[in-house]
């Protein structure tokens, strides 16, 4: 039997956010950091000679061929020149539009999970370029480290914060960000932070504002965790989070308000598990 191969695709927070304009092509300049969440969905992937690509895990509100995974491993396959096909498995736990990158992770975790099952030899830079293509937050994915980003995201400088426990709350709304970004309440006019490290005090999420207008669950979330320690927005949510020196201290916290609410613990990481993942593997 040919090779099968079991990777996760961990999820991403969001520390702080800053919008510090709009380019001419409608998106927009920010300022962000990012780190690893140790949880996240399992994919399997097993090749094929025939040069299928086949995800076989339906999605009850994404088509096949709309999949980030299928349009990640059909650019691969396009532009690497390579004949294989892969079966794709996954299992998915990670809410979808929640700002906690899932698709994006999905995305990065099929090029890392092709590149090594095909033997294709790619360097980072190379499948980052490419998964810049499939959506702004791919590129942090793949290279697996910590980073504060610029640009639209894809400007990635390696970056060691704490590492807490988090809980994270999943209100049960789906935020659209193209909708987020185009509303004309959205602050763009955030100043550029130029000192290295980032100074403590700028866990903003400039989004925070309209996405708590907008979505009351959202606003109810942030008011819940807010009573236990500094509740934030990961990206445009809807997912809200807090830190915690611990994991007992996260668990009391998460068992009071999953009570009534979605949610989960999950360690703060600054090395991606895919990549401790397919370190182990080398
Ligand atoms: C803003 C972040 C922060 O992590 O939000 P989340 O999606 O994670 O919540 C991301 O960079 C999002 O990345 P991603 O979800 O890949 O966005 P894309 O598919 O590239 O873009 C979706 C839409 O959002 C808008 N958009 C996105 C990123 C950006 N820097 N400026 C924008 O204006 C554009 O209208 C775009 O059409
Ligand atoms: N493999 C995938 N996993 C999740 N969402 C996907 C996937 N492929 C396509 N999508 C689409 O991308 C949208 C954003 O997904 P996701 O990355 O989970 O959210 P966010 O960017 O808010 O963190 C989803 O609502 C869905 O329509």
């Amino acid at each position: 039997m040919r090779e099968r191969l079991t990777l996760p695709s961990p999820a991403k927070l969001n520390l702080m956010l800053h919008i510090l304009g709009r380019r001419a092509d409608g998106y927009h300049e920010l300022q962000t950091l990012f780190q690893f969440l140790d949880y996240g969905d399992e994919m399997t992937f097993a090749v094929r000679d025939d040069g299928v690509i086949q995800l076989h895990t339906e999605f009850a509100d994404v088509p096949h061929d709309s999949n980030l995974i299928v349009k990640a491993a059909k650019k691969l396959q396009q532009q690497s020149g390579c004949t294989l096909g892969i079966d794709i498995w996954i299992d998915k736990i990670l809410p979808m539009g929640g700002g906690i990158g899932g698709g994006s992770s999905n995305a990065a975790t099929t090029l890392l999970g092709l590149n090594h099952l095909w033997q294709l030899g790619w360097d980072e830079d190379r499948l980052a370029a490419l998964g810049l293509t499939l959506g702004a937050d791919v590129p942090v994915f793949v290279r697996g480290h910590a980073a504060f980003a610029e640009g639209v995201g894809e400007k990635l400088t390696p970056v060691e914060p704490e590492e807490p426990w988090y809980v994270v709350l999943v209100p049960q709304v789906s935020v659209s960000t193209a909708e987020i970004f185009s509303d004309p309440l959205l602050t763009r006019n955030s100043s550029p932070i130029k000192v290295r490290p980032v100074p403590k005090g700028n866990s903003r999420n400039d989004c925070l504002p309209v996405v708590a207008r907008r979505y009351p669950d959202v606003r109810n979330a942030l008011n819940l965790l807010g009573k236990f320690t500094e509740a934030k927005l990961t990206g445009t949510g809807s997912c809200v989070f807090g830190g915690f020196p611990n994991k007992a201290e996260a668990d009391k916290v998460s068992a009071l308000l999953t009570e009534t609410l979605t949610g989960f613990v999950a360690k703060g990481s600054n090395v991606s598990m895919l990549h401790r993942k397919l370190q182990s593997l080398l």
